[in-house]
Order: structure tokens, then C-alpha cells, then sequence
């Protein structure tokens, strides 16, 4: 690291001297020394004007929009000492390592340092004048009497320059990533009086934003919001229930983007694990981290992403804040995300260098069904029951119906996340940049699907959703089962290392005073480390509770035997002639759904049930003969074709279409009744698309087609072999 001289300032008289430092040009020549950059970003100036004249500053701004720069330039344009408070470890020591490389003074204070760096640290502030610039800290440090004094030391000696609170919402229960310990920032401003505060966040909610600005005694603060608009993201949702396999549909669509870094976020830590050694398989350079491994494997995970060892994370959402990897060019959501905030802020961490990125989010009817229950319950009537409870969990339902609205909803995905955020803007503005806009038709003709699928259902009651478990149970086994299907708090106890959140969650919830005003970020948070705590205290628990969460039970196997004999029944009305013994074959076509992928669990064998719905759609009377041919022929089922088949199976094979291309324009009458048009891809190579063989359907009357399944199968095992063999060496 080499140490950079601080840009020589005018040293006129002191008034003009304070003039010139907030001027734009003193201010884009630092950015430029120091960064880079040529000039600031949308609101930046303004926000850094602001407080070096000594105003409070309220920032919003997206995800990757430049909002360290607010707080980093001030610090290299007046001397003194910047106090940036913020939520991770990670996050500063990301920030501290890239400002060291740059020659800036920065450092943080937390239990990961050793006692000697610390001591060094502390005798630096000491100094008559100190050389650190920034000074990155929890807010848990702040709360101890010992570093507050320290403070107050460094604020007489009129040397503390601004006090920056990074992720400000975390202040506030309302937004998606409270933390307690930030609550106790509110004693800043007592003790500090006069050091200028500037919040920063992404979190559009205008409850939030009231609640950081009180929390923090803010004086009329300059409030500065930018667009949240990412026009450099390509928004695009695919249709579990509409694709054959969406495991191979996210495989080819990674693949055929190439060498490039990704993040595939799902909702369940075992999801995560399956997910990664699959894709490794399927020789994608990838990882799992979710808060279920400790904090010397999510910090390997992490270090050999960002050094680009890795190029895929698929993480649940403890792989959160301050994530800054400039380069991610897709981020895929597996599973649908709890709120429009959620989704802005992990998609958003695609495209921070502003270069054309993707988010693409898989969504299908379970998912967002289990997402309802997990939310519905998270704010349920326990002992402690109160309306408030209920209005928590409202809010919470209604931030999700926005989430599925993106979905299942019509036009621009675009101009949806923006209105939930409050701008108004016209869909022009999108410019054809989401799935939507580009290819109309096609998506129209999705949704229509979708509603099909949607109904039949509802119909069935085949609701995959098993949870009996109440938020205020303590009990492990619930919780854990509640916790496999809910939303991860952002980190963990470890990210937070010097944290007295842990502490403080686990408490709450063991005395069962789950405060009314908590929303159910907090309320997962909190199941989040009672589970881990429990994980610590219980090993064998684990193991038998990782058994059971993947566990098919009888009640899931009926509701796909209802949900075949359904599509069997449209079958029997789509072929006129065509007679068929629907309870039999339901009865086999799950029990080879079943046999397959039983044992993989439940993400492979519902995969494996839509995907046998899927081809019931469309599968030609012969097709289905040869399918059910085998069925042994003692069992009462007849399966009797007088269609006339124009083609012989082999002649006619089930084709899958490929995967959905963001570049090419709307080609809605090639659509044939799934998810994908068959215009050629400009960004997915045609060799990886899903008509591919390896991602159709077990057809056995094919030979061939039995080849690759068998292939795939084999494949399959060896992932899940290896999946069980990472998970046990994790508990060892
Ligand atoms: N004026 C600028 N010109 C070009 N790049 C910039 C500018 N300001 C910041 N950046 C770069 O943009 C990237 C994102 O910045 P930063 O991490 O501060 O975003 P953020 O708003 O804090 O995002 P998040 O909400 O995800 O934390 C960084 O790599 C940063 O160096
Ligand atoms: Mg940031």
C-alpha cells in the first residue's frame, strides 16, 4: 500500500478556506485524486456539500449508487476524523481494505482486531493529531460508555468532522434489516451535539425514512432522494410451474452467459446447499453461504467470490449488505423474495460498475404460497397476541402481494418497482429493458398459463405447505421447520461480531415478549439465532431435523397424485377418444416422480411432478401410451388410443423450449404453450438451451430420451452423494 499526500488546499483566510472546501471544484479534484472518477454521481455533491457546511443530511439512494463517497470525501477534504457507523464487519473491512489500497487512512474497531491493533488504533485517536481520516465502527461500540467518552474526547478537540450511519434503516423496525443495536445510536446526537449526522440508505419506505431521521435526532436535515431506477439491469421473470426443469433452466441460463459473476439467492439454507453442488456438478464454479455455515466458511466463501475464485454464490440472504462487487452480472432469485424492498436491494447488487446486467427471478405458485403462510404466521396471535401482531403481519402480506404482483401482474416489471417505491414514470422509460416490454406477447401468454396452473391448484388444495409451527414457540423442532421455510435475517451473530443483538433476540424470544412493534424481519431474525443457538447446543438434532426437512410425506405425495389426475383429466377432454384410468396413472406417474428424485427431497421431486404436468399438456395420445405402457398389466387400467397419431413417438419428440432471451425481440406466435419463445437466443448459445435432452422429461418409450435421463440421473446422484457427503463434513 502506498500512502497518498492529501491534495494541497488553498490556504487563504479561513472563511474562504471553508468555502473553497465545499466548492465543486476543490471537491471533483479530490474525487478524482483519490477515486478516479471524473465527477460525482447524481446527488452525491449535494449530500457532501451539505454536511461539510454543517447541516444533517438525509440520503436515499439505490443500491451501488455511490453513497460511501458522501461520507468518504468529506473525510479527505477537512481534517479530522469522519465516524462512519455501520452494520457488518464485512462491510467495513471491505471498505477500510479498498480505502487503505487508495492510500486513505481508514480503519476499523471491532473484536475481529487483535488487541494490539486496536491499542494502535486507540493511540493513534489519542494523538494530538490523528492520522486516521475514517473510522469505521459498530453501533454496538458505540453504546459502551468507554468508546463514547473516547468520542467526546476527539469532539472537544474539535476533531470529529461527521458522524456517518451507513444503512440507516437498520435503525428503524419498519425496514427490512432492523437491528436492535442500532437503536442506541439516538445517544449520538445528545453527546455530540454539534458533529453534522448523515444517514444513508436505500430503503425507499417513507415510515422508514421518518423513523431514521427521529431516531437520530436529526435536525432539519437536507433530504436528498435519488431515482431508484437501475436502467443498467434487464428485469425478467421465469415460470417455475411453465418449465420443465427449472434447476436446468437456471444451469443453462448461468452457463450461457459464461465466466461471469453471479448471485443466486434462495429462501432455504438446504435449497442453497443442493442448488450449489448441483451447478458444480454441472462444472459452474460455484458455492453455497447462508447463515447455517459458520464464520470462517461464509468468510472463505466470500473472499474466494470477491477474488473471483468462485464465480457463483447461491445464498440465502445472510449474503446481504454491502456486498460490493462492482462486476455481479446477474443476480437469479430461486425463490420469490418476502417484499419489493428485498428484491431491490439484492437484485441491485447486479450492475454496480452501471455495465448491462441481469436479475431474473424464478417464480412459482408453491414458493409464493409457502411465502404467504411463513408471513401470515410470523406475525400470528400467540399468547402474547395483539392487533398489533395482526397489522405486522398485514404489512407484511401486503409488501409481499407487491412482490407477487411483479410476477403474476402485466406490463412493465420496471415501472413496477419504481411506483412501489412512489415514482411515477411512464413505461417508456424502461425502453424495452424487462421481459416484459421486450417481449409482450410471450409474457402474456405466460400469465395465461400460469392462471391455469394458478387454479388447478387452488382446486386441488394441493398446497405444499406443511408448517403447523407458531412464531412464539421455542420449541427447536418448530422452529427450525418454521426457519427452513422463512426469510433469513441479513448476517448473523458472527457477521455482528461485538454484537449484543444476538443476545438480546434470543432473550426476547425465550421469555416470549415479542415486542408488538416488531416486523417480521426481526421476528425471522430472532428464529434465525434461536435456531442457531439451538444448532450449537444440539448437533444431533440437527442432523435428524436435516432428515426430516427434506422428508416427503404422505400428504405432499397425495396432493401431487391430485394435481396428476387433474392434468390426466384435461388429457382425457384435450383428446377427444382417448380413455384412461386417471387414479392409476396419477398414481404411477407420481410414483415415479417419487422414485426418481424421492430421496433428493422435496425442491427435486416437485420440480420433477410440474414437469410431468407440464408434458401431460401437451403429450400426444401415443406419447402417453408409451409412458404408461409399463404399467404392469394386472393393474385395472386400460390406456386405449383411437387417435390417429401422424407420427411415431421417435418422430415426434417432446420439445422443451429454450430459455427466454432478453435480447430478442417478441416472437409470440412461436409460442407453443410453455414459458420460452423458440426464436433463436442472442445471449443463450442454442446448445445450451432446454430443448436440450438432458432437460426434458423421463419419456422411457424413447430410448434415446432414457439415455440422457439416465445420464442425468446418474448425475444427479453423484450431486446429491456429494451434497451429503459437503453437509456431514459441515457438522463434523
Ligand atoms: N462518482 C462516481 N463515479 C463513478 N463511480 C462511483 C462514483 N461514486 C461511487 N462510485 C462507485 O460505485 C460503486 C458503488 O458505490 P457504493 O458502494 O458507495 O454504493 P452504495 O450506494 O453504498 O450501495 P449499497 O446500497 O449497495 O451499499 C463503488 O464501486 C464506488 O466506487
Ligand atoms: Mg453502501
Amino acid at each position: 500500500m502506498q500512502k497518498k499526500s492529501t491534495l494541497p488546499l488553498s490556504d487563504a483566510n479561513a472563511n474562504r478556506k471553508k468555502k473553497e472546501l465545499r466548492s465543486k471544484e476543490t471537491l471533483v479534484k479530490l474525487l478524482r485524486w483519490h477515486f478516479g472518477y471524473p465527477d460525482f454521481r447524481g446527488m452525491q455533491l449535494d449530500a457532501i456539500q451539505s454536511v461539510l457546511s454543517g447541516k444533517d443530511c438525509f440520503c436515499l439512494m439505490p443500491t451501488g449508487g455511490g453513497k460511501s463517497m458522501c461520507y468518504q470525501i468529506p473525510a479527505l477534504a477537512k481534517t479530522g476524523i469522519v465516524l462512519v457507523v455501520s452494520p457488518l464487519i464485512a462491510l467495513m473491512e471491505n471498505q477500510v481494505m479498498a480505502l487503505k489500497e487508495k492510500g486513505i487512512a481508514a480503519d476499523f474497531l471491532s473484536s475481529t482486531k487483535t488487541a494490539d491493533a486496536k491499542v494502535k488504533i486507540h493511540e493513534d485517536l489519542d494523538s494530538g493529531k490523528p492520522s486516521t481520516r475514517l473510522l469505521y465502527v459498530t453501533p454496538e461500540l458505540i453504546a459502551t460508555p468507554g468508546f463514547m467518552s473516547k468520542l467526546t474526547k476527539i469532539y472537544t478537540r474539535g476533531l470529529l468532522t461527521l458522524i456517518a450511519i451507513d444503512e440507516a434503516h437498520c435503525i428503524s423496525s419498519w425496514g427490512h434489516d432492523f437491528r436492535p443495536s442500532y437503536r442506541k445510536l439516538s445517544s449520538l446526537r445528545s453527546h455530540l451535539p454539534d458533529v453534522p449526522i448523515l444517514a444513508l440508505t436505500a430503503t425507499a419506505a417513507p415510515k422508514v425514512q421518518r423513523d431514521v431521521v427521529e431516531s437520530l435526532r436529526m435536525q432539519n436535515p437536507l433530504v436528498l432522494k435519488s431515482s431508484f431506477n437501475r436502467p443498467n439491469i434487464y428485469y425478467e421473470v421465469r415460470y417455475k410451474d411453465l418449465l420443465d426443469d427449472a434447476f436446468a433452466d437456471l444451469s443453462n441460463t448461468l452457463k450461457s452467459l459464461g465466466d461471469v459473476c453471479a448471485i443466486v439467492y434462495c429462501l432455504e439454507r438446504s435449497m442453497c446447499d443442493d442448488l450449489s453442488s448441483n451447478l458444480s456438478q454441472s462444472g459452474i464454479s460455484c458455492a453455497a453461504y447462508h447463515a447455517g455455515l459458520n464464520n470462517k466458511m461464509r468468510t472463505s466463501v466470500l473472499d474466494d467470490w470477491i477474488s473471483s475464485k468462485i464465480k457463483v454464490v447461491v445464498a440465502t440472504v445472510a449474503f446481504g449488505m454491502g456486498i460490493d462487487r462492482k462486476d455481479v452480472r446477474i443476480v437469479c432469485h430461486f425463490n420469490i423474495p418476502k417484499s419489493m424492498e428485498a428484491f431491490y436491494q439484492e437484485s441491485g447488487r447486479a450492475g454496480r460498475d452501471q455495465l448491462p446486467s441481469r436479475s431474473l427471478l424464478y417464480y412459482g405458485v408453491d414458493d409464493c404460497k409457502r411465502m404467504k403462510f411463513i408471513l401470515s404466521k410470523s406475525g400470528s396471535k400467540n399468547s402474547q397476541s395483539s392487533s398489533s401482531q395482526e397489522e405486522s403481519s398485514k404489512i407484511s402480506l401486503t409488501a409481499f402481494n407487491q412482490m407477487v404482483e411483479y410476477c403474476e401482474g402485466s406490463g412493465c416489471r420496471r415501472k413496477r418497482i419504481l411506483e412501489s417505491f412512489g415514482e411515477q414514470v411512464t413505461a417508456s422509460l424502461c425502453g424495452k429493458t424487462c421481459d416484459a416490454c421486450r417481449h409482450a406477447n410471450l409474457v402474456a401468454r405466460c400469465l395465461e398459463d400460469l392462471k391455469t396452473v394458478s387454479a388447478l391448484c387452488h382446486k386441488n388444495g394441493s398446497s405444499r405447505v406443511f408448517i403447523t409451527s407458531s412464531t412464539s414457540a421455542i420449541d427447536g423442532e418448530q422452529l427450525s421447520e418454521f426457519w427452513n421455510r422463512g426469510g433469513e435475517a441479513s448476517g448473523s451473530e458472527e457477521d455482528i461480531s461485538d454484537s449484543e443483538d444476538g443476545n438480546e433476540v434470543i432473550n426476547n424470544l425465550t421469555r416470549s415478549k415479542l415486542q408488538s412493534r416488531l416486523g417480521v424481519n426481526e421476528k425471522l431474525a430472532m428464529l434465525q439465532r434461536a435456531e442457531e443457538n439451538f444448532y450449537k447446543n444440539n448437533n444431533s438434532y440437527k442432523q435428524s431435523n436435516k432428515v426430516d426437512k427434506n422428508a416427503i410425506s404422505d400428504p405432499m405425495r397425495g396432493a401431487s397424485r391430485q394435481r396428476l389426475q387433474n392434468a390426466l383429466k384435461q388429457v382425457q377432454q384435450r383428446l377427444d377418444n382417448f380413455k384412461i384410468e386417471v387414479d392409476t396413472s396419477a398414481s404411477f406417474l407420481e410414483d415415479e416422480c417419487y422414485k426418481k428424485y424421492g430421496k433428493a427431497g422435496k425442491s427435486f421431486y416437485y420440480s420433477q411432478v410440474a414437469s410431468t404436468v407440464r408434458w401431460l399438456k401437451s403429450a400426444s395420445s401415443s406419447e402417453l401410451m408409451n409412458r404408461l405402457r409399463s404399467i404392469n398389466a394386472s393393474a385395472s387400467m386400460s390406456v386405449v388410443s383411437e387417435a390417429k397419431q401422424s407420427l411415431s413417438p421417435a418422430e415426434q419428440p417432446f420439445k422443451s423450449p429454450p430459455a427466454l432471451d432478453p435480447c430478442a425481440e417478441d416472437t409470440s406466435n412461436e409460442y407453443s404453450g410453455n414459458a420460452r419463445s423458440e426464436t433463436s437466443p442472442c445471449i443463450v448459445p442454442m446448445e445450451s438451451c432446454s430443448f436440450n435432452n438432458t432437460n426434458l422429461p423421463q419419456i422411457p418409450s424413447f430410448s434415446e430420451f432414457v439415455n440422457s435421463r439416465k445420464t442425468k440421473g446418474d448425475q444427479l446422484n453423484d450431486t446429491k452423494k456429494h451434497s451429503r457427503v459437503e453437509k456431514k463434513m459441515r457438522m463434523q
